[in-house]
């Protein structure tokens, strides 16, 4: 631990640096520097909310500042920009007193940087303590009559271009249009931090294990628990694999795809984009209890390793392979059941991410796309004459969804979709279907896509 008085604060800087200078992944960086540091737990709570909170609403301090700063703040000193945005954040979203929020900062910069930064710090944080948040976002956003997306960006902190991704998204599965109201609260969801949720693997653990554990009982998955305190990986049927960490959503999309009606064979699976392993553990476990078995693809060799060690407590022959799903080794028609669950933009899991929504560009999205269109092509030409294929994203975007299945279905005529929507019983607000989008402000859960086809 470097010296420092104050832990939590010192850590969620160091948290922020890594992010903006090494791309690191918060929700990976922090709890190392937690664990590392060996922070109390009110510390620790203190530095996760710093630095979850300031990353996940960066682009509006970021506005705020601006407005504070003689200089456009792509002229400040990086770690000065990271500080302030900390400080900014104690300021406007939580509730420690301003001269506190101002006085912890400045010591900061005295402390990792030098005497400049922290005469700066304290001029530029006192500008932005004289308004709350509300009245800052009056002050800089635009009408929310005139411009509802630009608005919602900067008071729901997310790009705009994101706002409008997943307005039409909410509008395509409506059918029509989305009240403003509606979109706000799925923002306010994004920025919310989601329970744990654990799966019990099928003929490894019950959801009665896990209750027994103090786990509270799913809504919707019948594999799925809430864990609502203490650290999941304490938990024995955890560390043995018998169950695990899942968002209730990836467990809904990867039991449709299990258990949506088949005729005849149905003892060989694939997982096609298989790393890091959840659904391929749920999906191994299931077709395992049917006395079948999943093989297991995916590109990235280290993730293909995870996969290995997620299947690894799973009785049955599974395999992985580390293969080009555009590209498979596997004869054509061999699959009677096939999941895509294709790299996407992860604009379904914003919640989990922090720093997600700012790395992110519109036009990651079309790159993704081609690839999707790929695999998906591929994960119909795995399947066999009557098998099934569930195409998955952890994207609500309709360029990597709706939009993707219907280019590919176009141009087949091998091909009929589903209705997704039996297949996740008692899940309300499904929408028009055929396919299935779930959302965090109406199901609790990322907001999974779905869409069920079968080869003719
Ligand atoms: C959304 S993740 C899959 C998550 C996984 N199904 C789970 O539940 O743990 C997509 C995965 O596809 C892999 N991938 C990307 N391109 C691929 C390709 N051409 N073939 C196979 N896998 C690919 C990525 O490395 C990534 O691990």
């Amino acid at each position: 631990m470097p010296a420092t008085n104050d832990p939590a604060r010192r850590t969620a800087y160091d948290t922020l640096r890594s992010v903006s200078q090494n791309d690191a992944y918060a929700n990976l960086v922090l709890p190392g520097l937690l664990a590392e540091r060996r922070l109390d737990s009110r510390d620790a709570a203190l530095a996760t909310e710093l630095a979850y909170g300031t990353l996940r609403a960066q682009g509006t301090y970021d506005a705020i500042l601006a407005e504070c700063v003689d200089r456009p703040l792509t002229q400040l000193d990086p770690e000065l920009l990271d500080l302030l945005r900390l400080g900014a954040h104690q300021l406007l979203a939580t509730r420690i007193p301003p001269h506190a929020a101002v006085a912890a900062t400045v010591d900061l910069a005295r402390e990792v940087l030098h005497e400049g930064a922290a005469r700066m710090s304290n001029a530029v944080l006192r500008r932005v303590g004289r308004s709350s948040f509300d009245e800052w976002i009056e002050r800089i956003a635009p009408d929310p009559q005139d411009d509802p997306e630009g608005y919602l960006a900067l008071d729901r902190a997310h790009p705009r271009w994101i706002v409008s991704a997943l307005w039409d998204s909410l509008a395509a599965h409506r059918g029509g249009k989305v009240a403003h109201d509606e979109i706000d609260r799925l923002l306010a969801a994004d920025n919310e931090r989601p329970g744990v949720t654990l799966v019990a693997r099928p003929g490894l653990a019950s959801v009665e294990d896990l209750l027994d554990e103090g786990a509270e009982p799913g809504r919707f998955a019948p594999t799925a628990a809430y864990l609502s305190h203490g650290d999941p990986g304490r938990l024995e049927l955890v560390r043995r694999g018998r169950a695990g960490v899942q968002d209730e959503g990836s467990q809904l999309v990867a039991l449709a795809v299990a258990d949506a009606p088949l005729d005849g064979d149905d003892g060989l699976w694939l997982d096609l984009c298989a790393g890091p392993g959840g659904k391929a553990a749920l999906l191994a476990a299931t077709v395992a209890e049917r006395g079948g078995r999943l093989v297991a693809a995916e590109l990235a060799p280290h993730r293909a390793r995870l996969v290995k060690r997620a299947l690894q407590p799973i009785p049955g022959l599974h395999k992985v392979i580390t293969a080009d799903g555009t590209e498979p080794p596997w004869r054509g028609g061999l699959f009677d059941r096939v999941i895509a669950d294709v790299p996407c933009t992860g604009l379904g899991a914003l919640r989990r991410r922090p720093e997600a929504r700012w790395r992110r560009e519109a036009k990651d999205v079309a790159l993704l796309a081609e690839t999707q269109k790929k695999l998906l092509a591929s994960a119909l030409d795995s399947a066999r004459p009557g098998g099934l294929v569930g195409y998955v994203t952890c994207s609500p975007h309709l360029a990597e969804t709706r939009i993707v299945v219907e280019d590919v279905l176009r141009g087949r005529d091998d091909v009929e979709q589903l209705d997704a929507r039996p297949h996740l019983p008692g899940v309300p607000e499904l929408g028009d279907g055929p396919d299935v989008q779930l959302w965090p402000h109406l199901h609790g859960t990322d907001a999974m896509y779905i869409a069920l086809l079968r080869r003719r």
